[in-house]
């Protein structure tokens, strides 16, 4: 925890790159790390044989004043397909069940995903300018259908928590795929 002296903290954003300075933490995630959320395994399997590409990039700073302080975190998702699935985030729910976040898409162009994993599913079209609240229990993930990186800020309660295993199991109700290099909503079997 740092001391009250060390506050308050500014940052200095480049919104064209999805980077920040100073930044204590960098997530890279290459198809190895979501492997299990593309829905062409035999194209995984293939592509991890050779290679085993970037995906996405998540810068953190979490700002430590209390417990229930706030974080921030920026991420980059690069432009691309494994078989026809754009490149997307992992997806998660928090594990606290009243803890909301706020989205806002810098750059590209996609869709975030909102699923409540019982029955409530959302596509919202997202582009640069776009600002989401995510309400409490709703899994979010954020899909890239355009040719460059789609940039987004996340600003969250250090203590929601992230739910991977609950998205590993039930899955969203859509995927994004690309057909002739258009998206398109396909409901998950
Ligand atoms: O955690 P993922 O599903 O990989 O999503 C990537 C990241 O997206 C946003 O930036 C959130 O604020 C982060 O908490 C999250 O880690
Ligand atoms: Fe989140």
């Amino acid at each position: 925890m740092l001391t009250p002296i060390d506050y308050p903290i500014s940052l200095d954003f480049d919104a064209e790159n999805g980077t920040f300075e100073p930044c204590p933490q960098v997530t890279p995630r290459h198809l190895s790390d979501l492997k299990e959320m593309f829905s062409d395994q035999s194209t995984v399997a293939q592509i991890l044989r050779e290679n085993d590409p970037l995906i996405y990039e998540i810068r953190y700073y979490p700002f430590t004043t209390t417990k229930s302080d706030m974080a921030l975190a920026v991420t980059r998702i690069f432009p691309g397909t494994i078989g026809n699935e754009f490149y997307m985030t992992k997806g998660h729910k928090h594990q606290r069940e009243d803890q909301p976040e706020v989205y806002y898409c810098v750059r590209g162009e996609g869709f975030l995903l909102l699923d409540t994993l019982e029955g409530e599913f959302r596509a919202i079209p997202w582009r640069a300018g776009v600002i989401t609240h995510i309400p409490p229990m709703w899994a979010h993930r954020v899909v890239n259908t355009g040719n460059d990186l789609l940039v987004f800020i996340g600003v969250f309660h250090l203590s929601a928590g992230h739910d991977y295993d609950i998205v590993a199991r039930k899955g969203f109700a859509y995927r994004v795929l690309s057909r002739n290099g258009k998206p398109e909503l396909i409901k998950q079997d």
